[in-house]
């Protein structure tokens, strides 16, 4: 995150965070020390072993920054009525200190990641046409030989942020929130409340181009993504948690984990941190920021948990999953509370779409049991067997598949096929057929990346000029500009975020093909007779010599692009 240019000063900044903390009257156990790690900026670790219950860090209440930091005769009581409590902080911290407060706070402020850090890592910032599919022309090479040409769209960003999974233009209505564009709407009506608030700053803070609007953003982000929530004391708690923020010096330091390592805990006296679980010298000591999903992580804090993957990943499947059902169908789901919020985890398909693939699978009453968890749809496998439907009897004569009116031999060789299979293959199928759509999808994405990749890191195909991964991923120079670059750094920022970003969209879509490939697998080993239906990636569309995009993208992260 924060680029220092030598050992020294980042030794100095440190030192000078850890003698602001003790003024301050924080806490810290002797056995962590502070430190910078590529691609997670600073974070805390253990100088000696550590202990389940062992204290890590107090705060004293005295200690944080909160809407009581904040001067009335900055913002009054009355005004403060109308402006949320994320936007106040950012306000008067962007605008609104004295140079003795600004002073006071300097230590702990000089560890904070940059704007650019901010605005590299979180797609919010990106170019709008990143939430676009992109056109694209690629050469492929088929069977190792030939060179086809094919135009192509990709998505840069995942629909899991952006919205649509199906490049659907279609009103959405209904569809699960798009998060990007929630969070790109919170910053809007933020910036508008303080402008409003602020009327002699109003123009330059809805200004893109003015320097006033990215440090309200900067403080916007560094309060966004590390605030605790906090009640003042004989404060209710709030209908939204948003209301019941503040920072927390020293406690901002610890980076998140799906399975954290730490308990916070807080009362009148402040926030505590205590060891759960043994941890060796070198250790980074990790909090918990929330059972939060790649998506989110990556769109509040600006990363996306690579190593272990993240236990509480998952991308909804909504409009997968809707588009593959009928009217009728999506009546009997909503009347059930079975409607929408469908997701793939990483233990595979949630049990509100297990419950969409049983439908009209199961009889009525066979669903409705199965829903409160009364049927063993494995009770329909055997009775489907039991009574022959559809397949031949020992004696070669077709049975009567119920409720069809009339012989097998009458349905169409597609029915056939059909009624052969057991409730619990065709319910499977559909699982896989929803899998297979996303992965097509993110296989597709994966594809046009690479293709915006320079050359180098590509082997074969003409892969496109650095020019153009600056021109889909690279900010205007006008806003870097504002954002207080110049000269030689405005190219090297450009450069540098374009880079950080094509690279997290790869990521991103990797893991999202993974997520798939794995549930794909869990669901053929459950169903014999789907172990030939594979999720089958990077087969199809690639030539040969890029059919493994697994192996292509790792290749491609290695490169320094
Ligand atoms: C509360 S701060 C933690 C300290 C922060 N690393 C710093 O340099 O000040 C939250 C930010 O840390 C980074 N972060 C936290 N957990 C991370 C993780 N597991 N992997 C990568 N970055 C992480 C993200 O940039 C996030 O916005």
């Amino acid at each position: 995150m924060n680029s220092l240019s030598s050992t020294s000063s980042e030794d100095a900044i440190l030192a000078g965070l850890l003698d602001y903390c003790a003024a301050q009257g924080i806490s810290i156990s002797p056995n962590i020390s502070l430190r910078r790690v590529s691609g997670k900026g600073l974070g805390v670790y253990t100088s000696k072993p550590l202990t389940p219950g062992d204290p890590v860090m107090h705060v004293p209440t005295a200690a944080l920054f909160t809407t009581s930091s904040v001067p009335l005769s900055f913002a009054s009581k009355e005004a403060r009525k109308s402006i949320p409590v994320h936007a106040l902080l950012a306000a008067y911290l962007a605008f609104g200190m004295s140079e003795a407060k600004r002073e006071h706070y300097a230590r702990w402020m000089a560890t904070w990641p940059r704007l650019t850090d901010f605005t590299s890592t979180m797609p919010v910032f990106w170019p709008g046409a990143l939430k676009q599919p992109i056109s694209q022309q690629r050469d492929t090479k088929r069977n190792g030989a030939q060179q086809t040409e094919e135009k192509t769209q990709f998505l840069p960003l995942p629909p899991s942020l952006t919205g649509s999974w199906l490049y659907s233009d279609k009103n959405s209505s209904g569809m699960p929130p798009k998060i990007l564009d929630e969070l790109g709407s919170k910053l809007e009506s933020h910036l508008k409340t303080i402008a409003k608030a602020f009327p002699a700053q109003a123009s330059a803070l809805l200004s893109q181009t003015e320097p006033l609007h990215w440090k309200f953003i900067h403080m916007w982000c560094i309060v966004g993504s590390r605030c605790f929530y906090y009640l003042r004391p004989g404060q209710p708690a709030p209908k939204d948690s948003n209301e019941a923020m503040a920072l927390c010096p020293g406690m901002d330091l610890f980076n998140h984990s799906d399975k954290p390592h730490c308990r916070t805990t807080y009362d009148r006296k402040g926030y505590e941190v205590t060891a759960v679980q043994e941890h060796g010298i070198g250790e980074e000591v990790l909090l918990g920021y929330g059972a939060h999903s790649n998506d989110l992580l990556w769109n509040e804090y600006g990363f996306i948990m690579g190593g272990d993957g993240n236990v509480s990943d998952g991308v909804q499947l909504d409009e997968v999953v809707l588009a593959s059902l009928t009217d009728a169908q999506k009546k009997t789901l909503e009347k059930a509370g079975y409607l929408g919020d469908y997701w793939l985890k990483p233990e595979g398909l949630c049990w509100r779409s297990e419950v969409v693939s049983w439908l009209d699978v199961l009889t009525p009453g066979q669903w409705n049991r199965f829903l409160e968890g009364k049927f063993d749809p494995a009770v329909a496998d055997r009775q489907f067997t039991a009574e022959g439907n559809g397949i031949e009897d020992s004696s070669g004569n077709r049975k009567r598949k119920r409720g069809t009116g009339g012989t097998s031999e009458e349905a169409t060789a597609n029915e056939t096929a059909i009624l052969k299979q057991t409730p619990s293959e065709r319910a499977k199928r559909k699982q896989l057929a929803w899998i297979k759509v996303m992965a097509s999808v993110a296989e597709n994405s994966l594809m046009g990346l690479m293709f915006l990749a320079p050359q180098k890191t590509r082997r074969n195909g003409n892969g496109n000029s650095r020019t153009e991964l600056l021109h889909w991923f690279g900010d205007d120079e006008k806003i870097l500009e504002a954002q207080g670059l110049r000269g030689p750094d405005i190219s090297k920022t450009r450069s540098s975020q374009a880079k950080a970003r094509h690279r997290m969209c790869v990521q991103r879509w990797r893991q999202i093909l993974q997520l798939c490939t794995h549930a794909g697998d869990m669901i053929r080993e459950d169903t014999p007779a789907l172990r030939n239906d594979g999720v089958n990636l990077g087969t199809e569309r690639l030539g040969t010599e890029e059919q493994n995009i697994e192996a292509l993208v790792d290749e491609f992260l290695e490169h320094d692009i």
